[in-house]
């Protein structure tokens, strides 16, 4: 294999303007990554995701957790949550996210895709507790999945894979100006955790 395609420039914007993606790649040995996604996948408290769909409460197939440094509620797609205290190992990875980025984050979404027919439809995370233009950082386990940008206006996209280990950070006006999704595949059998780090401005609530 090429050894220059394993290599990136965390420095290098995945955008072409409006907004700031950076790619750090894996961020720890592949050992690792495995024993945090099983760890995960035991400790977590996973619970199937609600949302109220053209007026209907539907519940997902993919699992979803909220974590946080208090118990901050969060509201996204009709529901509200409370953040649970921080486990000893996602104290560890936010830490370790955090010196890697140089950013700082207060809470955590968790998602679990169980295999590749779940997936996340287009959407920004600006929701008004979090803080605007706030860093977020996506941290994935498990299965390798694409990940997707969708300019709003002119609709240009980009697209990367996210294998296990993998650190993305989305910043600046990225949020407002792009869309981003998990889409569906048919080539992925088995799960996939991702954590996105963010930061509830909890002035605004
Ligand atoms: O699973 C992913 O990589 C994306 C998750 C996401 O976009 C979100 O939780 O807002
Ligand atoms: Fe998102």
């Amino acid at each position: 294999m090429d050894l220059f395609s394993q290599l990136n420039d965390p420095t290098e914007n995945l955008l072409p303007y409006q907004g700031m993606v950076n790619y750090y790649g894996s961020i720890m040995d592949h050992k690792l990554a495995d024993q945090y996604f099983q760890i995960l996948m035991d400790s977590i408290a996973w619970q199937n995701d609600q949302a109220i769909i053209f007026g209907k409460l539907i519940t997902t197939k993919r699992e979803v957790a909220w974590y946080g440094d208090r118990n901050f509620p969060y509201s996204y797609s009709n529901t509200t949550k409370t953040a649970l205290p921080w486990t000893k190992e996602l104290l560890e990875l936010k830490t370790l996210v955090e010196s890697t980025s140089g950013e700082s984050f207060n809470s955590c979404l968790l998602n679990l895709y169980h295999d590749g027919s779940q997936s996340m439809a287009w959407h920004s995370d600006a929701e008004k507790d979090l803080k605007k233009n706030g860093a977020i950082a996506s941290l994935s386990f498990g299965a390798n999945r694409k990940f997707a940008f969708k300019h709003k206006a002119t609709k240009e996209k980009r697209a990367l894979y996210l294998p296990s280990g993998s650190l993305l950070i989305m910043k600046g006006e990225t949020q407002q100006h792009w869309l981003h999704r998990l889409p569906p595949t048919k080539k992925v059998q088995t799960p996939r955790i991702n954590l996105t780090f963010r930061t509830i401005d909890s002035s605004k609530s």
